[in-house]
Order: C-alpha cells, then sequence, then structure tokens
C-alpha cells in the first residue's frame, strides 16, 4: 500500500483483530434482543456498525497506524468466510433465500427446524468456531460483499485498513465435509473464488489484504505443503492487493521455508509464543518482504517485557530497515478484552501489570518510538522493565506455604486406591443405579430472575440472606423438576456460579477479577476469565454446601460439581512467570481439598468437568505427551485421595477428543461424559477401536440449539452407542450444561431423553 508503506519515521504498528463485543458487550445485547425479536435486523446492524466504527477509531488513538477490516463478525468469522464463498448446506438455502440474516443465525445456532453446524475450538483457544461443512464436488461463489462494504466503511473514515481473510488452505483444513472426502480437494474449485475477490479488491484500490494461515503454525502433511503452494501460486497470477501472509499461535518451524517461499508481500509471525524463531525467519525471508512482528502477546494480559522485546526488534530493524518492519501484537485481539482502564476496581497495582487490546496497541507505539530514538519511550519501558521486576517480591506471588506442599506431594496423590473394574463393582453395589442410567451435566438454565439477583446481590442491593434463600428455593426447584423427569443421578444445578471458573476463581487465593474483561467464547456468550498472578491456595471449601444441602433434599445420589485444574488454568489468564504445569499443580491441590471434603459432607459422586483439557493440547505434536502427562496427572491429583465407593465423573466438550482418548482414559474417572450429538456420534467410532474399561457417556442432546430432541432421535443415538459400547457402561446425558436453555426447552428435551433410555432398558431387558 502505498498507504501502509511508512510515512512516520517509525516501524508501521497494525493488529490482526480486533475484539468485537464492545467495552459494555453491546454486541451480545444486540444479537440477542435480535434474536428474541425485540429488534430488527437495522437495529442489529447499527449496533455492530457503531462498534467497528468506535473500535477503529480507539486503536487509532492507541496507536495503530492500520487496522484490520472483516475481522468484525455478527458472529464467527469462519462462517462468514463459509457464507462469503457460498458453502452453505443446502438445508439452509431456502432459508437464507427468504432471509438472509436469518439463515446465517440459522447455520449458527440452528432453528427453524434446522440444526446448527457443529462448533469446535478455534485452535488452543476458548474461542469457538463454526465447521463449515463440504462435500465431494461442492460449488464456491462469490456471494456478498462484507470485506470490501467494510473496508469502504474505514476508508470514509480517513482510516489506513485492510481487509482480512482466513486463507484458503487454512478454511479448507478447518472445514469438514459430510462425505469423509478429503476438503483439501476442493481447493481448485475454491481458489477461482478466492482470486475473484482479490481482484475486486484490487479494483476497489485496496492496497494490502491480510491472508490468516494460522495452520502454517501446524504440523502439515505433504498434501498441505503442496495446498499452500500452489493456492498461493494462483493467487499471485491475477490482479491482487499486496498480500500480507499472517501466521500465529507458534513457531512456523518446518514449515518455515515454506511459507518464506510462498509469493507474497508480507509475512507475520507469532514472536510471543516463539521468539526464537526470529533469526531463522530473518535469514530465510526473501528481501523486499515486510515482516509483520508479532511481539507482544494476543493471548494474555500482561505487560509486555521490554527486555524481551526491544532485543528481537533491534535485531528485527537492523536487518530489514524501518520500511520493512511492521509491529503487532502476536495474532487477532479476539482472545483479550478491550481496556484495562476500566478496571478502577482492580488493586493499582495489579492494573499496573496489565495491558488489555488498547493498552497492547499504546506498548507498540512506545516500542516503535524508541526503535525511532525517542528517549522518552525507551524511559518508559524502563519503568515498565522495573514494575515487572518488582512483581516477583509482591506479597501472594511467591507462597512457602504452597510450595512446600507442593514439593511434598508423593507420587501416590495421583492414585485411587484400587483399579476401575474393582471400582465398579463396589459402586454399582453403592449406588444401586439402573441400566443406561441418565443424569445431566450440572448446570440448569441461568435465567434473567437469577442473573439479576446475582448482579443485586454483587451490587449490594440484595443482602446475603435474601440471595441464598432464592438460591436454596433455585436448587429445590431444579431437584423437584430433575425428580419429576425421572432422573437417576442428580445436580444441584450451578445456580450459585457465574461462570465455571470465574466462580471457583473467586474463592480461590492468588486469583483477581475484572468488572468487564469479557472475552468471546461464541456468538453472544462471554467469557471473563479470571488472572492468575500469586501462587494459588484454598482457604475454606468452595461448593459442599450447595451440593450437601441438594443431597439433604432427595433420596437419590446428587452429583458434586467441581471444574478441573486444567480447565481453571486454561479458561484463566495464567501469570507469565511460573510455567504452566506448576499452576496446574497448585489448582489441583486446591481441588483435592474440595474434594476431600465433598466426600466427608456425604456426597457418593463427584464430577470434575475437564472440557478444557483437549483444549490446552500443544498445536505442535513433539509438545503434546509432555503436556498430556501433567494435565493427566494433575486431575488425578485432584481426584485421587477418595475411596472406591466414590464415584468420579468426567466431563469434556466442545472438541474432538478422539485423538486423546488415551490421555482421558488415563484420567482414571469412573465415568467419562463427552459431547458427541452434534457430530452424530463420530465420537463412538474412536471407541470401536478403543476400549474404555470405565463407563462413558456420550451426549445426546445438543444442548447449543433452541431445538428441543425429540425421543425417536435420542433413540437412534443410544442405538448407534450401543453398537460400540456395552450396555452396562452406556450412561445416557446431554452434551453438556444447560445453563444456555430455558426451562421450556430442557424438560421437554430431558424426558424425551429418559424414555429413550426406559425404553431400551425394556428392550435390554427382554434381550437378557
Ligand atoms: C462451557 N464453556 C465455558 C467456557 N469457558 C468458560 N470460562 N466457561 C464456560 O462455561 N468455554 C467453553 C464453553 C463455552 N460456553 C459458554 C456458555 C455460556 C456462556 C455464557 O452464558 N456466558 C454468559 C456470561 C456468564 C457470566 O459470567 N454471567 C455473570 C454475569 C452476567 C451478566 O452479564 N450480568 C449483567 C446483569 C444482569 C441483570 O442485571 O439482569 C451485567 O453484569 O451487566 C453472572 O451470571 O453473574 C454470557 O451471557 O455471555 C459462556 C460460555
Ligand atoms: N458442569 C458444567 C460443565 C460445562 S462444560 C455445566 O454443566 O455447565
Ligand atoms: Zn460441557
Amino acid at each position: 500500500m502505498s498507504s501502509q508503506a511508512n510515512t512516520t519515521t517509525h516501524p508501521h504498528i497494525t493488529y490482526l483483530g480486533f475484539p468485537r463485543m464492545g467495552r459494555r458487550r453491546e454486541l451480545k445485547r444486540a444479537l440477542e434482543t435480535y434474536w428474541r425479536g425485540e429488534t430488527d435486523a437495522a437495529a442489529l446492524l447499527a449496533t455492530a456498525r457503531e462498534l467497528r466504527q468506535r473500535h477503529w477509531q480507539q486503536a487509532r488513538t492507541a496507536g495503530a497506524c492500520s487496522v484490520p477490516v472483516n475481522d468484525f463478525s455478527l458472529y464467527d468469522h469462519v462462517l462468514d468466510t463459509a457464507v462469503l464463498f457460498d458453502a452453505v448446506p443446502e438445508r439452509y438455502r431456502a432459508l437464507r433465500q427468504a432471509d438472509p440474516l436469518a439463515g446465517y443465525f440459522a447455520m449458527a445456532r440452528g432453528g427453524h427446524g434446522l440444526h446448527a453446524l457443529e462448533m469446535t475450538k478455534w485452535f488452543d483457544t476458548n474461542y469457538h468456531y463454526l465447521v463449515p461443512e463440504l462435500h465431494a464436488g461442492q460449488r464456491f461463489q462469490l456471494t456478498g460483499d462484507k470485506p470490501l462494504a467494510e473496508w469502504r466503511e474505514a476508508q470514509a473514515f480517513g482510516l489506513d485498513a485492510r481487509p482480512v481473510l482466513l486463507g484458503p488452505v487454512s478454511f479448507l483444513r478447518l472445514a469438514k465435509t459430510t462425505d469423509g472426502s478429503d476438503p483439501l480437494a476442493l481447493l481448485d474449485a475454491l481458489l477461482p473464488a478466492y482470486a475473484q475477490l482479490l481482484q475486486q479488491w484490487a479494483d476497489a484500490g485496496v492496497p494490502w489484504v491480510q491472508l490468516d494461515e494460522p495452520c502454517l503454525a501446524l504440523d502439515l502433511d505433504p498434501a498441505s505443503r503442496e495446498a499452500y503452494a500452489h493456492a498461493y501460486a494462483v493467487l499471485a497470477r491475477g490482479r491482487t492487493p499486496r498480500r500480507l501472509l499472517a501466521t500465529y499461535f507458534g513457531a512456523l518451524d518446518d514449515n518455515l521455508a515454506l511459507a518464506a517461499s510462498l509469493p507474497v508481500d508480507g509475512l507475520h509471525i507469532d514472536l510471543a509464543r516463539a521468539p526464537e524463531q526470529l533469526d531463522a525467519v530473518l535469514a530465510a525471508l526473501p528481501p523486499g518482504r515486510v515482516l509483520s512482528a508479532g511481539v507482544i502477546d494476543g493471548r494474555n494480559i500482561w505487560r509486555s517485557q521490554p527486555t524481551r522485546v526491544l532485543p528481537l526488534l533491534e535485531k528485527a530493524i537492523a536487518k530489514l530497515g524501518t520500511e520493512h518492519l511492521w509491529l503487532a501484537p502476536s495474532c487477532s485481539l479476539l482472545h483479550v478484552p478491550i481496556d484495562a482502564a476500566q478496571e478502577t476496581t482492580l488493586a493499582p497495582e495489579l492494573r499496573a501489570w496489565l495491558a488489555f487490546a488498547l493498552q497492547k496497541l499504546e506498548e507498540l507505539k512506545q516500542y516503535a518510538q524508541t526503535l525511532a530514538g525517542d528517549e522518552a519511550a525507551r524511559a518508559a519501558l524502563s519503568g515498565q522493565s522495573a514494575l515487572l521486576a518488582a512483581r516477583a517480591k509482591a506479597p501472594g506471588v511467591q507462597r512457602s506455604d504452597v510450595r512446600a506442599r507442593l514439593n511434598a506431594l508423593s507420587p501416590q496423590a495421583a492414585q485411587r486406591r484400587s483399579a476401575l473394574t474393582h471400582r465398579r463393582v463396589v459402586q454399582a453395589q453403592a449406588l444401586a443405579l439402573p441400566l443406561l442410567p441418565t443424569t445431566t451435566i450440572g448446570s440448569f438454565p441461568q435465567t434473567d430472575a437469577l442473573r439479576h439477583a446475582r448482579a443485586e446481590h454483587r451490587a449490594g442491593r440484595l443482602n446475603n440472606d435474601a440471595y441464598e434463600t432464592f438460591l436454596a428455593e433455585e436448587i429445590a426447584q431444579a431437584l423437584r423438576h430433575q425428580e419429576a423427569i425421572g432422573l437417576d443421578v442428580l445436580v444441584h444445578g450451578e445456580p450459585e456460579r457465574n461462570d465455571m471458573v470465574e466462580y471457583f476463581g473467586e474463592q480461590l487465593e492468588g486469583f483477581a477479577f475484572t468488572r468487564q474483561g469479557w472475552v468471546q467464547s461464541y456468538g453472544s456468550r462471554c467469557v471473563k476469565p479470571p488472572l492468575i498472578w500469586g501462587d494459588v491456595a484454598r482457604t475454606a471449601p468452595m461448593t459442599v454446601r450447595w451440593s450437601a444441602y441438594a443431597q439433604s433434599l432427595t433420596e437419590k445420589p446428587v452429583k458434586g460439581m467441581l471444574t478441573g485444574p486444567v480447565t481453571v488454568l486454561q479458561w484463566s489468564f495464567v501469570r507469565d512467570d511460573l510455567p504452566r504445569e506448576t499452576v496446574c499443580r497448585q489448582l489441583a491441590l486446591a481441588l483435592r481439598d474440595e474434594v476431600h471434603d465433598l466426600e466427608h459432607a456425604g456426597i457418593q459422586v463427584i464430577q470434575i468437568d475437564e472440557p478444557a483439557l483437549r483444549e490446552g493440547l500443544p498445536l505442535r505434536q513433539a509438545q503434546q505427551a509432555s503436556y498430556l502427562a501433567w494435565a493427566v496427572q494433575c486431575f488425578r491429583i485432584a481426584a485421587g485421595g477418595v475411596r472406591d465407593t466414590t464415584q468420579i465423573h468426567t466431563h469434556m466438550c466442545y472438541a474432538e477428543f478422539n485423538d486423546i482418548l488415551e490421555a482421558v482414559a488415563a484420567l482414571d474417572a469412573d465415568v467419562i461424559s463427552i459431547e458427541s450429538s452434534r457430530s452424530r456420534m463420530e465420537l463412538l467410532t474412536a471407541f470401536e477401536q478403543f476400549r474404555y474399561p470405565g463407563d462413558i457417556g456420550p451426549g445426546v442432546y445438543d444442548i447449543h440449539s433452541p431445538r428441543i430432541p425429540g425421543h425417536e432421535e435420542i433413540t437412534e443415538l443410544l442405538r448407534k452407542a450401543l453398537v460400540v459400547l456395552d450396555p452396562r457402561q452406556l450412561w445416557v446425558n446431554p452434551d453438556c450444561g444447560l445453563k444456555t436453555r430455558h426451562w421450556a426447552e430442557v424438560i421437554p428435551a430431558l424426558e424425551a431423553m429418559v424414555n429413550a433410555a426406559r425404553a431400551l432398558r425394556g428392550e435390554l431387558a427382554l434381550q437378557d
């Protein structure tokens, strides 16, 4: 771009993407009111436009010289890419034709009698994307002009803007086909649509585009490598803006030569996760190519360490000069909140350690100015180094009691008293459950009334007693519903929890909380990851009271409900001055004490959720075994202290677990419940090869969709499961917790589930 070439004396500052929700989650509210039919599409689109414009302006004020566009999405950027290229499964076409926005949202979240696209984790993040559903012979064509329209919008503000698009190879690698064919086989069908788009943009005067190819940070097979070489050669042939190839979430490693050989104009690399790759990248980069140096961590919220960042940048500028060096966060800022300045209730010392999206851009400006010889900026960075060095000595950051306990931990702590096969027998006696036991995953609807009561309590307008009476009644009501439905193992429903991680973090030492530190998880759903800044310790039981209360109301077993150490770790912003595995072990010990206290309070079944076990898996195979070893050990430390009669469940969702089933088995849980209904029980193929000795509850009800499943479809899924699993192993449960659903959906869905289980029980009894 003429425009994105440097007009200033310091290197160009940019970013790959920005959080979409808004500092007050305006997009969430606009989406949800639209979905409820309370506002129209025009109102939703107006909020979206306002947010985009506000964010560009904020980014510019913070220091960005250019802004990405089309990073914004009403739901998900992978879905947007599929829609842009008309990769729309047949079942949505009529609706999309009648009402494109309704069709778009049906793909995202189901409805109108249609089930949604599958949703899964975006690499190793807590963001979920919709998996494009393709088939052999798929045709692609350009539909709509969202990226260009947003580019024009930014241009109108006088902004130097760059459309972002998921690159063709990553798009196909992230997609699935319904017929099992290789999505990459569709590359030649897809490329003309990409080429046409680039040509349109070139004709419109777009100077640069950003093609995101995060799959370049993965282990690639020869076919993917070939696909990269082929795709980028084809795209370079036509008229096209200059192309920035963006890689992130790890090192290029063995894909570096490939990435450097692709005919593009710039390469973005992740120097937060992989600073060691800089030398090799500088050596491999052809002359004249821009390097976008992702030096600030886009995945975490701590201020950067200038003593780490400056040497990298000095090396890069020495080789490339100001002209060819851009400064950026390592990846899109989608994964961090917007503005730490809003967090006025945090301790000032802690706030000073934080950099959210806007502060990250401000940091980049300081680095850029320092590189340009600005002494005031250099002094500010020295101040930042001193501040971060002092952090180690702050009270609570290093606790001798926590560290001594961890050092003294024996390997026995990670062992149950007997083998799973023996525990099954004693638990069957202790619990006396029917064949195909029915249960739920923990949470029941977080109704407006419940969220409102919590907000009132937090604001001090509802006193403790009144709030607790309210929670007790919610729990009693949840139990009445479950007993009426006829479930076998009950739950208290988690009404006291704002979030399954935040709730635990709020009760543990070493954690802090933000007020507005929201991060998009999927669609309109956000999470507010706690900050782990110090050594972790539990001072009092966290869940015993409500679980014991629930158990006191029923004869049936009530499952205690905990979030596992790996998931708490994964869904928090974790201190960057200690290895993650050490922080995880501290969490495991805190949870072990909780498990012990639940057991002593008479809870016979305890579920330790680990939905993020798969998400934490390193993207490169070479690092996976060591992660799985410590992650599994942490779970086992948390669960290991209980009697044989105490049944430990674990639950996993939001990802494919097939490739880590051995690690899942190594958790040594008595029962595992795993999401599987969205993929129509694809999970089970893995259990054909891999015989799990414990019990399994493959989810039979897709809780992400408002659609209420019928008795027949649940029965069909259970029959599929019974082809692979022994009936004595099979549990019947939804895919995940029901917190996002309404009672009006949950009750009939669970009734259908229980009826399906009962009918099959009858059939199985007859066969005996
Ligand atoms: C299981 N999942 C989770 C993930 N990560 C987590 N950290 N937690 C998870 O549960 N990752 C994988 C999946 C992702 N799935 C979900 C599912 C649902 C949500 C969700 O519903 N998020 C809520 C926010 C939850 C929360 O913290 N609520 C608070 C605050 C509620 C609030 O906004 N209050 C209003 C006031 C309301 C009033 O006055 O009436 C306010 O403060 O302004 C609470 O309940 O107290 C969401 O709405 O997005 C996330 C991930
Ligand atoms: N127990 C939690 C698990 C979510 S992954 C719930 O039911 O919401
Ligand atoms: Zn779940």
